[in-house]
């Protein structure tokens, strides 16, 4: 667990999502074994449109296996999940792209060789509409204005993230913060109605996760993105999300608004341990310390 509580932008933290209760993703007692290994057991939850909603957990509390049942990356043994009502438990990664998941990886994943500006127009092929066969007739079938346009939106996510300096430098040559702020670019411009973060702010200083804080915020608000964020740091979690699931040894042990998340015993056992329960009462602005999570 990182340092202090990271403020985003004033008046941001906090606030109800916009349309709070049509639920855009659900899972139904998800399962996810990897031999004898039970990464997921049955765990349910609903992830409301609009919303803010975090994954917390210690290290291998099953926070990425269960973003990537989110993702079509793993299918679950059991359980089913469904994205804007439909059953896309046996969907591919693709597929769940094309109805709308987005994801950024824990791990960078952009062409080092490759712009900035290309990297994050890799994100929009599968929003074009021309393709190879229509391509050689550039001029005639729109492909150009269409090119033009998907530049522009393109250019409006890059002053979003506020990377004009850095649109036509090697991705490959940037800072570790910057490079983060590009993948989410690249993500962003797939066009998600769910975009799936892992671990946004891992490994960036305060100021940098502050303005990371502050992007992802904005994306909620203005963008009307929903948001799935698997994150460490406890005061951005506690910050800016509108509800908060925790899991433990792969099992759901609350679910709810941060402030009721921190007040519930299991989480508090689960991170301060059972003895200190009583003593200790961990707030937003005094995240639970003595187990680390990052
Ligand atoms: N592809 C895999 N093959 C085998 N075991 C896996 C695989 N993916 C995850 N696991 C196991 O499932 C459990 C949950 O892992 P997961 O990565 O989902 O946890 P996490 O909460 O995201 O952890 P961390 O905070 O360390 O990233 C762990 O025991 C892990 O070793």
């Amino acid at each position: 667990m990182s340092g202090a509580p990271v403020a985003p932008h004033p008046g941001s933290a906090q606030k109800s999502p916009t349309t709070p209760a049509e639920t855009i993703f659900e899972a139904r007692g998800v399962n996810l074994r990897f031999g004898g290994v039970h990464a997921l057991t049955d765990v349910s939850f609903g992830i409301r449109k609009g919303e803010l909603f975090s994954i917390i957990g210690p290290n291998g509390a099953g926070k990425t296996s269960m973003v990537n049942c989110i993702s079509g990356r793993y299918r679950p043994t059991d359980g089913k999940v469904f994205f804007k009502g439909r059953d896309v438990t046996g969907t591919t990664p693709n597929h769940r792209a094309a109805l709308g998941i987005g994801r950024t990886f824990q791990n960078l994943a952009l062409f080092g060789h490759m712009s900035v500006l290309d990297n994050i127009m890799v994100g929009r092929h599968h929003l074009l509409k021309n393709n190879f066969l229509t391509g050689p007739l550039y001029w005639l079938t729109g492909a150009r204005k269409e090119e033009l346009a998907h530049r522009r939106e393109v250019e409006e996510i890059i002053d979003f993230l506020e990377i004009q300096h850095v649109r036509k430098a090697t991705a490959g040559t940037l800072s570790y913060g910057l490079r983060k702020r590009v993948e989410l670019a690249r993500a962003i411009a797939l066009k998600p109605d769910l975009i799936l973060l892992d671990e946004p702010m891992a490994g960036m200083n305060l100021e940098e996760k502050e303005d990371m804080a502050r992007y992802i915020v904005d994306l909620n608000e203005e963008f009307g993105m929903t948001v799935v964020m698997i994150e460490h740091d406890m005061g951005v979690v506690m910050d800016i999300s509108h509800r908060v699931m925790v899991l433990e040894f792969g099992k759901k042990i609350a679910e709810g608004k941060p402030e009721e998340v921190l007040a519930d015993p299991r989480v508090r056992r689960a991170y301060l341990g059972e003895d200190d329960v009583e003593d200790d009462v961990p707030s937003a602005s005094s995240p639970p310390a003595r187990k680390e999570v990052a």
